[in-house]
């Protein structure tokens, strides 16, 4: 079967997911902070986090013998190979936009779960997939920081990189569920997720 062909887990009228959030945001404002956070407060018995960089990591640390985890969490590592990932990952995409959140989602056996928590959306293609697969489960989230308080948290502006459609196709998006401003402590952060632990404990009731 082809990867065009193949089903996406779970999918309509599947028992699970009951929701799907779909993190974005600009370089280092804040994304895999705020989705751990988050998976926390669910509680990992009902929460995954699923990263849809992980079977594009996966297939470069096997073809570059690299080791995937310290692909997936050294800035270093992440910071060398960002833009080969992007191009190879960019001419795959092209062909089939739902590849790589299909593979995620797979990866992380997210179907066991209620909630799945996407920390690394990216294009409107990703978006319009989990749409399309996960319906009225869906909430889009996009997470905000000034720059200032970016690069104090490690960004720098890298050409190639900040100025593509990697980092910028979801700039042009205006209708998010839930805006996110993450520039202050922990403490005004976990305020600022109550909402949203609502929704998704609702959600969880139904
Ligand atoms: N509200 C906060 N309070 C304290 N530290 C924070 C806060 N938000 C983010 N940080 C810190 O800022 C740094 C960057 O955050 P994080 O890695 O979550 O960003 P990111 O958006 O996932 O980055 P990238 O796009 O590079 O993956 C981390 O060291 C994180 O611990």
């Amino acid at each position: 079967m082809s990867s065009e062909m193949e089903a996406a887990p779970g999918g309509r009228g599947g028992v699970y997911p009951k929701r799907v959030l779909l993190f974005s945001g600009k370089r280092k404002c804040g994304k895999d902070y705020i989705t751990d956070l988050l998976l926390e407060r669910i509680g990992s018995k009902d929460a995954v986090i699923i990263k849809i960089s992980s079977p594009i990591k996966s297939h470069w640390a096997e073809e570059k013998g690299l080791d995937l985890k310290q692909l997936m969490s050294a800035d270093e590592y992440k910071e060398r190979y960002r833009q080969e990932m992007i191009l190879w990952s960019e001419a795959i995409r092209d062909k089939d936009p739902g590849c790589f959140c299909r593979k995620a989602v797979v990866m992380y056996k997210a179907q066991e779960k209620p909630v799945w928590i996407v920390s690394d959306i990216r294009r409107q293609t990703d978006i319009a997939w989990f749409t399309q697969e996960y319906g009225e489960t869906v909430r889009t989230i996009r997470v905000a920081a000034e720059e200032d308080v970016r690069v104090k948290r490690g960004y720098v502006f890298t050409s190639g990189i900040d100025d593509k459609a990697s980092e910028c196709d979801l700039d042009k998006v205006g209708n998010w569920h839930w805006m996110i401003n993450n520039n202050g402590s922990a403490e005004e952060l976990e305020k600022l997720l109550d909402p949203l632990i609502e929704d998704i404990r609702s959600a969880l009731a139904e």
